[in-house]
């Protein structure tokens, strides 16, 4: 299982000594099956510190790794799931979740194994046989984060998953994200605008300072949530209700406030 280290950090876009700074002195360490989410003022570089743990970007100094090794590329230890669910619209349900499984080489009946439990993780069983374009939005994230655990990476790297959701659909993705860490525990690097999607989800959320991004501050939220049994209540709104989320957010909300231009954003 992974864990994901950033060690001083650092992100310039650009010519070194011209190029635009994005990412200062970023350092955190997210455990073996520790959820941590990120957020962030827009633009102060939360993407592209997901971007260098997926090896889709390389840091200008500083070091990435996870589980140990150095990030240099993409590989099949980490899965990514993106905003826009990227799945192959001329492929059904079942044949994008085997899309990766194909690149393993595994042989016919494991993958088939596979792509049944991760269907049925998901609830996506009778959609199987579906193209995308046949599922609403939500249903193509749940073939998305299939996708990404059927080849049970040692991390998974979420960039706002739920950002293209309509807020009720958000709602119950948030729900079964929280069903299947409690499920199946990953270590999970999460990046996302919505405070309360932070709080509700993380074991701990990193607050980054506007661009160049830093972090600004790290929230133990796993902590609150034990001493409070969040997890005795199946449904978001009431945990949302209870005092301690409440002062969470409120928290998280002020700190990003801080962080705002002079425009306000
Ligand atoms: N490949 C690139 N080349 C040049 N600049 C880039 C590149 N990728 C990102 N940037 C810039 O780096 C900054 C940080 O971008 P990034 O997407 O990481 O921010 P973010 O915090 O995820 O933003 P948002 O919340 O709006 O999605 C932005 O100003 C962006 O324009």
């Amino acid at each position: 299982m992974g864990s994901i280290r950033f060690q001083g950090v650092n992100k310039v876009f650009g010519p070194e000594n011209s190029g635009v700074k994005v990412l200062d002195d970023i350092n955190l360490d997210i455990a073996e099956r520790e959820f941590v989410a990120i957020v962030g003022p827009s633009g102060c570089g939360k993407t592209t510190c997901l971007r260098m743990a997926a090896g889709f970007e390389a840091p200008s100094s500083g070091i990435v790794s996870v589980s140990g090794r150095t990030v240099t590329q993409p590989g099949p230890d980490r899965a990514v799931v993106f905003q826009q669910f990227a799945l192959f619209p001329w492929k059904t349900v079942r044949a994008n979740i085997d899309l990766g499984l194909r690149n393993k080489n595994l042989p016919k009946d494991q993958r088939d194994e596979l792509i049944a439990s991760a269907l049925k993780l998901m609830n996506l069983e009778s959609h199987a046989e579906a193209f995308p374009h046949q599922l609403s939005g939500g249903m193509q994230q749940r073939v998305a984060i299939a996708r990404a655990y059927v080849l049970d990476p040692e991390v998974l790297l979420m960039d706002e998953p739920f950002g293209a959701l309509d807020a009720q659909t958000r709602v119950v993705m948030q729900e079964e994200l929280v069903r299947l860490a409690r499920v199946n525990p990953r270590t999970v690097l999460f990046i996302t605008h919505a405070v309360e999607e932070a709080v509700y989800l993380a074991d701990r959320v990193a607050i980054m300072t506007r661009r160049p991004g830093r972090i600004k501050e790290i929230i133990d939220v796993r902590t609150i949530r034990q001493a409070e049994n969040w997890d005795s209540f199946s449904k978001i709104e009431d945990v949302m209700d209870l005092d301690s989320f409440v002062h969470l957010r409120t928290h998280i909300w002020r700190s990003l406030r801080e962080e705002k231009g002079p425009l306000g954003v």
